[in-house]
């Protein structure tokens, strides 16, 4: 498969559809490496990663269902649950974290924009490694009491939970805009 290909036929595999086995810590370490090459104006290098894997999982779930019931205390065990099952299915997930660097030259939307071309550039490197990946964020990703347990400063943003894993079975495809239609020549 060319390169174009590749990218053409790219597409997120649900969380739920990821298991066993997860990347090795060098297949974690060749992904980063690739990823961390997104274009990052005034080399600001502007974000970190957290590994959550193992039973790190279990207990971030835990965390959210207990943070849920703060924030709803009428949620149903139902959603509870779902809270509690978020991190299981993936063997790895990786947070990426923007560390905004405020008041720089470099405006903070684009040091969030380098980021997230990160997240998108991590979801590249699992599939061409053979893996499945999804960027995901939920209320969690936004939740100041979930935040400051994760560790992150003032100056730092959840940009995404990349879950990555292997298929256990066939991703969904979904309808894709047809870019032509979105494309209209400038003229002055
Ligand atoms: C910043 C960001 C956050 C997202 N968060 C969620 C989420 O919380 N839940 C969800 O179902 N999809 C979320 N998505 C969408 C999925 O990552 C993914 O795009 C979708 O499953 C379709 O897959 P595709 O990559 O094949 O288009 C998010 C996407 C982005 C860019």
């Amino acid at each position: 498969m060319d390169c174009l290909d590749f990218l053409s036929r790219r597409r997120s595999v649900p969380a739920r559809l990821l298991g066993e086995p997860g990347p090795t810590q060098e297949q974690v370490q060749a992904m980063l490496a690739a990823a961390v090459r997104v274009p990052d104006h005034g080399k600001l290098a502007p974000w970190r990663f957290l590994c959550i894997r193992g039973d790190a999982r279990q207990a971030l779930g835990e965390l959210l269902a207990t943070r849920l019931l703060e924030r709803e205390p009428a949620a149903a065990p139902a959603q509870l649950d779902k809270e509690r099952q978020r991190f299981v299915h993936a063997p790895l997930v990786l947070a990426v974290v923007a560390c905004l660097v405020p008041g720089h030259k470099v405006p903070e939307q684009e040091q969030l924009l380098s980021g997230g071309a990160l997240c998108f550039a991590l979801l590249q490197a699992a599939q061409a490694l053979g893996f499945g990946a999804q960027w995901l964020t939920g209320w969690a990703a936004y939740d100041p009491a979930i935040t400051a347990r994760l560790g992150l400063a003032s100056n730092e943003r959840i940009l995404g939970f990349i879950h990555i894993g292997t298929p256990q079975a066939e991703a969904p495809e979904r309808p894709r805009p047809d870019p032509m239609q979105r494309l209209a020549d400038w003229t002055p």
